[in-house]
């Protein structure tokens, strides 16, 4: 049996967790055995990477959470503002692809959440424009996408992730397509919007490097159907910059997180 609950926190148990995955599993109707079991909790505010060899069913497990498919067996439960309905079930997704409307403004694609949930354009106004602040695009409101570079693109992107004000972000590798400098400081940008907004996040990368200097923990899967390799808890002092990203420490979670990947594309055992 499968189970989605979504938990106000004073009921399910969930008082400090955001998500919560029990046993879950996910086989697709062509008999794709995608997931799990896998069981991962994560707690509100945290930010998770999860990180695995391609196919292993990373993207999976963000649309199991999301609720864009339910889980084959098992349960996911994901908490809940209590009060105030949220557009967007209190959830914001960000993928690889900013996935923009080519023939509107900066403004009217960030509005796009609060329309689709009904809020009237004046009461959005405020929200669209906190947003954009918040990814630095005050300036290009009224931008077109075709005028934006790739970056630009992406702090749309979540922009209009962050315009409902959700509890917890999904992130879906959304800075794989970027250029390096760009990815650098898209991190920097995102973890001083993650420290100041202390939303829970879980962002799925290729990236040993990247996951290491995001989070407070990285979720290593194994190779498909994923289930955990290993959880890695990345302690240092806060808030990161460039001198973790160029530390010893950095280099040495860095070299944990590739040995625990390793087995999932060498064909070794799990040590
Ligand atoms: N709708 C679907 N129907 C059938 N199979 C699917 C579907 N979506 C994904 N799969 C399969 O499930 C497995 C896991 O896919 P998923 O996209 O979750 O992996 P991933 O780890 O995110 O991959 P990548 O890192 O390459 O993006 C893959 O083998 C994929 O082909």
């Amino acid at each position: 049996m499968s189970d989605v609950t979504a938990s106000s926190g004073a009921n399910g148990g969930l008082t400090a967790l955001s998500v919560s995955l029990r046993a879950v599993t996910k086989a697709y109707d062509n008999g794709v055995m995608a997931l799990g079991p896998l069981d991962l909790a994560v707690p509100k505010g945290e930010f998770i990477s999860l990180l695995g060899p391609s196919g292993c069913g990373k993207s999976t497990a963000l649309r199991l959470i999301a609720g864009l498919a339910a889980p084959s067996s098992g349960t996911v439960r994901v908490a809940r503002h209590e009060g105030v309905p949220q557009p967007g079930h209190g959830i914001g997704f960000v993928f690889q692809e900013p996935t923009l409307m080519p023939w509107t403004s900066v403004r009217e694609n960030v509005r796009l959440p609060l329309k689709l949930a009904g809020v009237m354009k004046h009461d959005a106004n405020a929200r669209v424009d906190d947003a954009l602040a918040s990814v630095g695009l005050t300036d290009f409101a009224e931008a077109f996408p075709r005028e934006l570079s790739g970056g630009m693109k992406m702090r749309v992107s979540l922009a209009r992730a962050l315009v409902t004000d959700p509890d917890i972000l999904l992130m879906d590798e959304p800075f794989a397509a970027l250029d390096e400098i760009t990815r650098f400081r898209l991190n920097n940008d995102l973890l001083t919007l993650w420290r100041g907004l202390r939303k829970t996040v879980i962002f799925v990368t290729h990236s040993v490097f990247e996951s290491v200097y995001l989070s407070q923990r990285v979720v290593v899967m194994t190779a498909r159907p994923g289930r955990i390799q290993a959880d890695i808890r990345v302690e240092t002092v806060e808030p990161r910059g460039e001198a973790f990203r160029t530390s010893a420490a950095y280099a040495d979670y860095c070299r944990r997180v590739s040995a625990a990947l390793a087995p999932s594309y060498s064909g070794q055992a799990v040590l």
